[in-house]
Order: C-alpha cells, then sequence, then structure tokens
C-alpha cells in the first residue's frame, strides 16, 4: 500500500522537512500519525498524495512511484485517494449532497450514479437528513462529516485525514475518529494525522508512526503513548 525508503522531502527553500523516513503501511490498517507543530506530519500526507514529491529515496503508494518523474502515476493514485482536510475545504453556498458529488467529478461517473454515491455517503456519516442544507447552514461537526462523506464517496483504497478533529470539542472529536475509523476494512486503509494524543491513547489496534524533526518512528498500538 505505502512504502517509504530512505526518503527526503526538502522544500524550495531549503526545509529539511523530512529525514531518510523508511515506512511500510499495509492494506487494511488504520495508522495515525503524531508529532509536535511543524515535525512533518502535513508534509507526510502531501507525499502520500503526490502534492510534493521527495527530493531523494523511493515512495511508493498504493503501488505506483511518486516521483518528479512519474506524474501520470500522480493522477492515477490521487483519484483512489479520499483527502479530509482539517479546513473542510467544502464551497460555501452549496448543498452538502453539491459538495460531495463534486468531490467525485474527476471519476467521471454518470450523474445518477454521482447522485446515488453522494446520498449513500451522506447516510454513512449520519448526514442524510442535511443533504440539501446549504454547508455555510452547518456545524464545524457537521461540515467535517460532509467533508468525510466527500472523501469516502468516491470509494477510495485510500483515505488520508489531515488533523479532521482541529476546530471540533472532545465530543465531536470522538466521533469524528470513530467514524473515520469505521471506513477502514480489508481494502481501505485510513491515514490520520492529529495532535490529540488523548483521543487516541486508549486504543489498542493500529499503527502509530511518531514524527519528531523530521524523522519517523513506526510502532504498533496497544502500549500507553
Ligand atoms: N511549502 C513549504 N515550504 C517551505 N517549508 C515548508 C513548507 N511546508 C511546510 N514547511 C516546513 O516544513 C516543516 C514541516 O511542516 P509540516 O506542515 O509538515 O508540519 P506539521 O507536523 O504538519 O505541523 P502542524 O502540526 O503545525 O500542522 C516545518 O518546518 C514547516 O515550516
Amino acid at each position: 500500500m505505502i512504502e517509504a525508503n530512505q526518503v527526503y522531502l526538502e522544500y524550495r527553500d531549503g526545509t529539511k522537512a523530512l529525514n531518510n523516513v523508511n515506512l511500510q503501511i499495509n492494506k487494511g490498517e488504520i495508522v495515525y500519525i503524531i508529532g509536535p507543530s511543524g515535525s512533518g506530519k502535513t508534509s507526510l500526507l502531501k507525499l502520500f498524495m503526490g502534492i510534493e514529491q521527495p527530493t531523494s529515496g523511493k515512495l511508493t503508494v498504493l503501488g505506483k512511484e511518486i516521483s518528479k518523474e512519474h506524474k501520470k502515476n500522480i493522477r492515477e493514485i490521487r483519484r483512489r485517494i479520499g483527502p479530509v482536510f482539517q479546513e473542510f475545504k467544502l464551497i460555501p453556498g452549496r448543498t452538502a449532497i453539491d459538495n460531495v458529488i463534486l468531490g467525485m467529478r474527476v471519476l467521471g461517473m454518470p450523474r445518477l450514479q454521482l447522485n446515488k454515491n453522494a446520498l449513500e455517503a451522506l447516510e454513512k456519516v449520519g448526514l442524510s437528513h442535511k443533504a440539501f442544507s446549504k454547508v455555510d447552514n452547518l456545524s464545524w461537526g457537521e461540515r467535517q462529516r460532509v467533508a468525510i462523506a466527500r472523501a469516502v464517496a468516491r470509494k477510495p483504497s485510500l483515505i488520508l485525514a489531515d488533523e479532521p478533529t482541529g476546530n471540533l470539542d472532545v465530543n465531536n472529536a470522538l466521533r469524528i475518529m470513530e467514524l473515520l475509523r469505521s471506513f477502514k476494512d480489508e481494502d481501505t486503509t485510513v491515514i490520520i494525522t492529529t495532535h490529540a494524543t488523548h483521543l487516541i491513547e486508549n486504543l489498542n489496534e493500529g499503527i502509530l508512526l511518531k514524527v519528531n524533526k523530521g524523522t519517523i518512528e513506526q510502532e504498533s498500538m496497544g502500549r500507553r503513548l
């Protein structure tokens, strides 16, 4: 699913964001990425999405290499990824269902199928009753659930969520974490970055990636953080 061998990422201004990353993440895993602000969590997700490419080393996502030389791979990989962003990136003035449908446009499905998948996805996140409400009128937790519906409606092989609970109170945050976890299955890997270690400290399943100043330690969950 994801394999990184001696991966480095240096931004154009010379910032060394990731240093010698070595990882192996299999299909159907749940992965939490934790670490202090500025340690490299988002940079790692950007690599997985192909938004950035390694400065050196080899990175394979969904069986395809991510590199400056293989831009075509990146387009293919993106179609199989469902991204969830901290700031939701929903389109204001549009309904929940429109936002979910817009997220699936790149897949080139017929309109009826788009509607069906979008409604199914909204149902999975418990928001069918808000399908035709404008996202501007939804609470923060509901908006995050629309963003999750948009990510899962395309039936992705990999869900990447960057600080999905950033703006939420503890109860809503726990619900969002549980919801994201529920999409993990044998074909779908879920990767979540979070500052909030208290949301995951009692979990005993999954992989923990501890990021510190651009280096990463990989361990199994089930021990205290
Ligand atoms: N486009 C960029 N150009 C230059 N430096 C960058 C860029 N994006 C991030 N950085 C730097 O790379 C380092 C890692 O940033 P990153 O956003 O990956 O951290 P993070 O762990 O996600 O932080 P946070 O928890 O605050 O979101 C930081 O020093 C940051 O300033």
